[in-house]
């Protein structure tokens, strides 16, 4: 039990020893907030080691870049409450069970639970991200990237399509299911209702990557680039790591989505620049004043998505386009000439006309377009005419 040794030592935490059938003790962890500290009790083997008492083995190594990471989660999690962020990157209380390996603990996980959808989201887009990483290690990105063929213009062909017709470029969705509405097709064939869009007059398409939430995949971008489909396409994923940016590209994107909801500032720049540096567009999303107001703080955004949804409760008011439209904000937004994208809760010909009137010069619209047997009549139906023309 070299782990008792240790425990005792333990500033604020408490053990309790409670008899399982094998006779092995099993400690329950008794602690409502984590310092940074705290967590290397999770890991015996480092703390054997910091004392010297071993020397590292390769699952030492492993154990100690997991403690590393969870460290820099922590301080994320620390900034972005700052810029008003209440998304958290991952668990305050500790580290998803598997993380927690072989050893007898078992966290009381209280503080472990998402506070809404989003959060749940981001939290396993973390393991996920960090396991797919794993697999294909950045390095080995780069080297594909190297051949890839080159992107389309995805904000240029939305400021062309609204100067050519007067209307919102649209952003038609491929979306099989969310979670605030379930599933929305069961026949769902990504490459045909892309086809089916791009025939009935979309500029460019937005395709879901996430598999968990939304029913979506890479193979899905990925066949929409490879079945000939001309529009530019949005790689529409919960972005928290900028190895997903190199990953995106490799599958076909032309442009990415960026939550500010989910990304401190800081990341937001960052990932701006590898965009610029890969060729891509990136399709900042805000939902309030504040995000917007940050938004506009940062140099080099070209593409701002307003989203009539709230991620965290899931209402939809396309109200909030307007809204933040309003004022010193739109005045801003028209000097550094932006293009902005109504997203969400969009289905009749009333609605895009609102939200162009409150000054948008694209919409991103899913569930009423995909819905229809006919996706592409669907955009007629949106728009009360035929775009195709
Ligand atoms: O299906 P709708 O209500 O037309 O919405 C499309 C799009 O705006 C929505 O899917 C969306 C906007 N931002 C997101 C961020 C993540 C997942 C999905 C989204």
């Amino acid at each position: 039990m070299d782990g008792l040794v240790s425990m005792r030592t333990a500033p604020g935490i408490s053990f309790q020893s409670i008899p399982s059938p094998n006779k092995r003790p099993k400690f329950f962890l008794r602690r409502s907030s984590m310092d940074l500290q705290h967590w290397r009790f999770h890991f015996p083997s480092i703390r054997a080691q910091q004392s010297g008492t071993i020397f590292p083995r390769k699952e030492d190594e492993e154990d100690s870049l997991k403690v590393k990471e969870w460290e820099v989660g922590m301080l994320q999690n620390e900034v972005a409450a700052s810029q008003g962020i209440r998304i958290r990157r991952r668990p305050p209380s500790g580290p998803p069970l598997h993380y927690v390996g072989p050893f007898e603990f078992r966290l009381q996980n209280e503080g472990n639970t998402p506070r809404n959808i989003l959060e749940e989201i981001v939290w396993h887009k973390d393991v996920e991200v960090s396991q797919m990483k794993e697999k294909k290690p950045l390095l080995s990105l780069k080297k594909v990237i190297e051949n890839a063929p080159p992107t389309r213009d995805f904000v240029g062909a939305l400021k062309a399509a609204h100067l050519r017709t007067g209307l919102p470029g649209l952003i038609a969705e491929v979306k099989k299911a969310s979670p605030s509405r379930g599933i929305l097709r069961e026949n769902f064939d990504p490459v045909e209702i892309a086809r089916a869009y791009e025939k009935g007059g979309a500029t460019c398409l937005s395709v879901l990557t996430d598999e968990k939430y939304f029913k979506g995949s890479f193979e899905n971008l990925e066949a929409i680039r490879n079945a000939g489909v001309k529009c530019p396409l949005l790689c529409k994923e919960f972005v928290i790591d900028a190895w997903q940016i190199y990953y995106a590209r490799i599958k076909g994107a032309d442009a990415i989505l960026l939550i500010a909801a989910v990304l401190p500032d800081l990341d937001i720049r960052y990932m701006i620049k590898i965009c610029k540096m890969l060729g891509l567009a990136a399709l900042v999303e805000v939902h309030d004043e504040r995000e917007m107001d940050r938004v506009l703080g940062i140099e080099g955004i070209e593409l701002i998505g307003i989203n009539n949804r709230n991620l965290e409760t899931f209402e939809v008011d396309i109200s909030n386009t307007k809204k933040l439209l309003e004022g010193e904000r739109g005045q801003m937004i028209r000097k550094k000439d932006m293009i902005v994208v109504g997203e969400s809760g969009l289905f009749t010909p009333d609605d895009v006309a609102y939200v162009q009137e409150a000054g948008v010069k694209a919409v991103l619209v899913g569930e009423s377009i995909v819905k229809q047997s006919d996706p592409g009549k669907g955009i007629s139906g949106l728009f009360g005419k035929d775009i195709s023309l």
